[in-house]
């Protein structure tokens, strides 16, 4: 069997942007093509290079997009699905063991819970097949998680560990704000962006990265108010700007090595740096009272995002 490599026909829907995604295509039908096949984990150069070896033990066959059967797909989206849904419970009690054993302050704990939750949930986005449906299966474990807010803020249930790692006072209503907002634009950029876009990607780096850090850095280091907000610090911005940029190019390297997209990284540079411009002035601003953080960063992102990638 020969693997050829080229791009998808004409009559094909137009590849989203930033897709670097060449289909692969076997010298046969697809349907003679049997699994194992290994998903989108390989990065699509190693792929190409793939593509051309003249002959491949089956075993070592790259996905052709589309390959996959719908069985396998389910079967490794709802692997996929249970496994990050562990990982959340897991951070979550990890964080409040620490808490109750003194080795952190609660403060401390929601802001680390606040950075890496995001962050590891998108990073658990490549575990997910190349279906359509692995988007909502992924957006299942913020789903759940907010259930879970909604069900412990209204005090339906009482999960205390829940309570003392995500909240400020321990006051079961405050999931019902920042920690849920959170969640809920978790689902939004799953949902809408998901793996295919920088749109999603540095939205929630900037979310959990840049806010989260400027928790952390303005309450220590920020006694250098700013002018027009005496809420804020210049540390805290500054950092924000710093961390979330920082974030976001890393996030965005990875989902490009594993081949998602491809991005001219000069033009990359001083895009993220313009998005983390604009998101840290809206943080910084009194309008934070009236909306949440976790809304107004994530949502200001989106917007200018979309505006200077065109996705
Ligand atoms: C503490 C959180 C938000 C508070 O925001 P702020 O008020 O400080 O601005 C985050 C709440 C996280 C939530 C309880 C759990 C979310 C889990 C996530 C969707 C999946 C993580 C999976 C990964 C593998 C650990
Ligand atoms: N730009 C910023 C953001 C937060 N902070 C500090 O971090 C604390 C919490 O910030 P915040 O109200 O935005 O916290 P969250 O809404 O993100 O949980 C503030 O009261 C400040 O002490 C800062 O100094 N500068």
């Amino acid at each position: 069997m020969s693997l050829s490599l080229f791009l998808l026909p004409s009559s094909s829907p137009p590849l989203p942007p930033f897709s670097s995604s060449s289909a692969l295509r076997l010298s046969r039908p697809l349907t003679s093509l049997r699994p194992p096949c290994f998903p989108r984990l390989v990065p699509l150069p190693l792929l190409h290079s793939l593509a051309h070896a003249p002959t491949l033990p089956r075993s070592l066959r790259p996905c052709a997009l589309g390959s996959g059967s719908a069985a396998g797909y389910l079967l490794q989206d709802a692997g996929a699905t249970a496994a990050v849904l562990a990982g959340a419970y897991s951070l979550v009690l990890t964080f409040d063991t620490l808490t109750e054993n003194n080795v952190i302050q609660q403060s401390l704990s929601r802001k680390l819970v606040h950075i890496l939750s995001g962050l590891l949930f998108m990073a658990s986005w490549p575990i997910f097949s190349n279906s359509v449906e692995a988007r909502y299966f992924a957006s299942l474990v913020p789903l759940v998680n907010c259930l879970r807010l909604v069900i412990n803020g209204f005090s339906l249930v009482t999960d205390e560990g829940l309570v003392k790692s995500v909240t400020r006072e321990g006051n079961p209503g405050e999931l019902l704000r920042g920690p849920l907002y959170y969640v809920l634009m978790l689902i939004l950029c799953a949902v809408v962006f998901w793996r295919e876009s920088p749109t999603g990607v540095i939205s929630v780096a900037m979310m959990c990265g840049g806010d989260g850090i400027a928790d952390i850095i303005g309450r220590s280091f920020g006694s250098q108010k700013l002018p027009y907000n005496q809420r804020k610090s210049w540390a805290g911005s500054i950092s924000m700007f710093a961390f979330g940029f920082l974030v976001s190019i890393g996030m965005l390297q990875y989902f490009s090595a594993l081949g998602y997209f491809q991005l001219d990284w000069i033009g990359t540079i001083q895009k993220v740096a313009l998005i983390s411009l604009v998101a840290t002035v809206v943080e910084s601003l009194p309008i934070t009272e009236v909306i949440d953080d976790n809304i107004s960063v994530p949502l200001v992102s989106m917007l200018t995002a979309s505006l200077t990638f065109g996705s």
